[in-house]
């Protein structure tokens, strides 16, 4: 699936502007945006239900209208209220087999599929809905299509009913499946999504693999020690060179154990008055990255792709410019969103 240059104005309010990004074939892509941002209205033109101002929008390498038999290219869970509340599950499931050419027999076994089979006779209007969202997802797997596209499908589903949807969309991307996910909260397509296409106002914000922003934005160990200049080499020497130095003294450092740290430390004859873990919120990444708040550089975007302006990864403000901040060699370009700091450890444990 592939969205380029897509546009949509209602009357002067510009809901979608110009957004561009690539759903990975075989790939579970998060596609994220605060409330109102213009998901829905993005995932309507991908699917031929909204008309695009301006932009394309491929499923198959095709425009939507162009598929020959949609559903069975895609399948779309948009509105899981939309089923008629007098129908039974397997009524309105064999309502669209009719409807989109395929065998009654894909009813059940849809059904069978999204874990509703002892709910087949019941009445749509009983449904909780979480069951509903099921309902929508056993509608959309009809045709056996190799796209999914759900709009926050993860609204009204429990827990357990998220780690179902989660091991449902695993196995079906396992199987060649491509899926297009929207919600508003990371946490909700983190452990899924492969990919994520995050957008603010109708516009990208990012788009980038799983993998590249946990990266970019990985757990650091801050460090106070006696010389820095000297730990900073001795993690050099050892193939650490994610090390920055922190205006306060301390040493940022990346990829490496606190237990590590103090045996170089040891070996270096540095002395180590406490290390402190700080874990970072992706959640708080994806906020920062939303909000459009916070100034600075970015390290979550691709090569060749400029970082809006407003955008940067310091939820707690633009990054401070202290006079005599020293960076060691490898270090990284900019420093991190971290939240959680937990309580320096060792002795003479270090404070800011
Ligand atoms: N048919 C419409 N007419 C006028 N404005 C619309 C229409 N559909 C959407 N909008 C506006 O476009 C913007 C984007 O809405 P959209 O529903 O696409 O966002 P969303 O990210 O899906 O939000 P939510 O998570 O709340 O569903 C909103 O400001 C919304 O009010």
């Amino acid at each position: 699936m592939v969205v380029h240059g897509l546009t949509k104005a209602f009357g002067d309010h510009t809901a979608v502007a110009n957004l561009s990004f690539l759903v990975p074939p075989g790939s579970i892509t998060g596609f994220l945006g605060p409330n109102g941002s213009g998901k829905t209205t993005t995932l309507g033109m991908l699917l031929g239900l909204v008309r695009p101002t301006a932009g394309v929008a491929y499923i198959d390498g095709v425009p939507f209208s162009q598929l020959e038999h949609p559903a069975q290219v895609v399948g779309a869970v948009l509105d899981a209220r939309s089923a008629h509340p007098k129908h039974t599950a397997a009524t309105h499931l064999q309502v669209y087999c009719a409807a989109i050419g395929v065998p009654d027999t894909r009813a059940a076994e849809s059904l069978d599929l999204v874990g509703l089979t002892p709910a087949a006779r019941r009445r749509i209007g009983e449904f909780s809905l979480g069951m509903r969202q099921r309902l929508a997802l056993a509608t959309a797997l009809l045709g056996q299509p190799r796209y999914l596209v759900l709009d926050e499908p993860a609204n009204g589903l429990d827990p357990e009913g998220m780690a179902w949807l989660r091991d449902f969309l695993l196995a079906y991307a396992r199987n060649g499946g491509t899926v297009l996910i929207s919600s508003h909260i990371l946490r909700e397509v983190e452990q899924m999504a492969d990919h994520l296409v995050i957008i603010s106002n109708g516009t990208l914000v990012a788009q980038s693999s799983m993998a590249d922003l946990r990266n970019a934005y990985r757990s650091r160990v801050l460090v106070a020690s006696a010389d820095p200049a000297r730990l900073a080499t001795a993690l050099a020497a050892a193939g650490h060179t994610d090390v920055q130095a922190q205006p306060d003294g301390r040493l940022a450092v990346v990829g490496v154990e606190p237990d590590r740290i103090a045996e170089l430390a040891a070996e270096y004859e540095v002395k180590l008055f406490g290390t402190s873990v700080e874990h970072v919120d992706l959640e708080q990444v994806f906020l920062a990255m939303t909000t459009g708040r916070y100034v600075g550089t970015t390290p979550a975007y691709p090569q060749g792709q400029q970082p809006p302006s407003g955008y940067g990864p310091y939820p707690g403000g633009p990054p401070q410019q202290y006079p005599g901040t020293q960076q060691y060699p490898g270090a990284h370009p900019g420093q991190q969103p971290y939240a959680g700091s937990q309580p320096p450890t060792g002795p003479g444990g270090f404070h800011r």
